[in-house]
């Protein structure tokens, strides 16, 4: 099922163009969307948001145009901004029962829902104090709460783990993935940590500079490559002649040997070499693709 999708999406500023014709389709589930600093993302969640005008392509978000229908988007999306935004005087009940009734709830119902989205999040007895005196933790969890609160079908997330240190976007990284998986919110996440995305996510869109470079499945990204990684304790340089001489290509790394799969045959005749040579195997294993060599590969749309 479609959740949104750009057609040739452009979106020019006097000194820059922050999205260059732009064409991504993005499904139910959890969609990553990476890219380093000033790769486009925080604009394109905005113009998604009906909040900044294409200047060129179109956009529609759950079947409606971004250009005609963002108030109504709007009602049925979540936005958890990047920046810090919640009034500091207030504290994370009254802040997210005004944006529930903000959305139509009404009182009583609003209070109910936000102790629930509160709670989801992990804020409990906290939630009564000025948020003020919250940690960036605590902070972007009353973010991720108010973009709940009103029931969204979808929630765009722009860079939910700023700022939080390593337990902290562990969580985070936890509750996106209940988000998508236990509350059946479909979610669009953005962060310029490429591995993070990795863990949480069923598909992932690279963007460079406006540009697309890829949208494949974690799948599809995490595939094995044609690469083994061989350790053994002693007798690395041996074992790389062998296997030069048997017709494999072998490139020393470190104290590692890169083993390039030419067929299935290779893993056999690497067993081989290291038994005829007496070699102790500390490790042998095929690689896998992750998201950091998509910036080291050729442009692949
Ligand atoms: N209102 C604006 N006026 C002028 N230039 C802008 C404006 N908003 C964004 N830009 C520029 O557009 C480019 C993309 O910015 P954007 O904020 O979308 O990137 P990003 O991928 O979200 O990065 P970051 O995580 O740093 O916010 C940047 O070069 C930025 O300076």
């Amino acid at each position: 099922m479609t959740i949104l999708a750009t057609e040739g999406l452009t979106r020019r500023f006097p000194r820059v163009t922050a999205l260059d014709q732009l064409t991504v389709t993005v499904g139910s589930g959890v969609t990553g969307l990476v890219g380093a600093n000033g790769a486009g993302k925080s604009t394109l969640i905005k113009i998604l948001l009906g909040l900044l005008e294409p200047s060129a392509g179109s956009a529609q978000v759950l079947g409606m145009d971004v250009t005609t229908h963002g108030a109504e988007i709007r009602r049925i999306v979540g936005y958890m901004p990047e920046h810090d935004c919640l009034p500091p005087d207030l504290s994370a009940t009254e802040f997210t029962v005004h944006m529930a009734q903000m959305s139509g709830l009404p009182r009583t119902a609003a209070r109910e829902r936000a102790a629930d989205v509160l709670r989801h999040v992990g804020l409990y007895e906290e939630r009564y104090r000025a948020m003020g005196g919250y940690s960036t933790g605590m902070k972007q969890r009353v973010k991720l709460a108010q973009a709940l609160v009103h029931d969204p079908r979808l929630v765009l997330l722009d860079e939910p783990t700023n700022g939080l240190d390593p337990q902290g976007r562990d969580e985070m990284l936890a509750l996106i993935r209940k988000i998508g998986t236990e509350f059946g919110i479909s979610v669009l996440v953005t962060s310029h940590l490429l591995g993070e995305l990795e863990r949480v996510c069923d598909h992932v869109i690279v963007i460079d500079g406006g540009k697309l470079l890829r949208s494949s499945s974690i799948a599809e990204f995490t595939q094995t490559t044609q690469t083994v990684t061989v350790e053994v304790e002693e007798g690395q340089e041996a074992l790389a002649a062998r296997l030069t001489e048997l017709g494999e290509t072998v490139t020393a790394h470190g104290r590692m040997l890169l083993v390039h799969v030419r067929a299935p045959e290779t893993f056999d005749t690497l067993r081989d070499a290291v038994c005829e040579l007496d070699l102790c195997l500390v490790r042998m294993e095929q690689g896998r693709q992750r998201i950091e060599d998509v910036f080291r590969e050729p442009v692949n749309v």
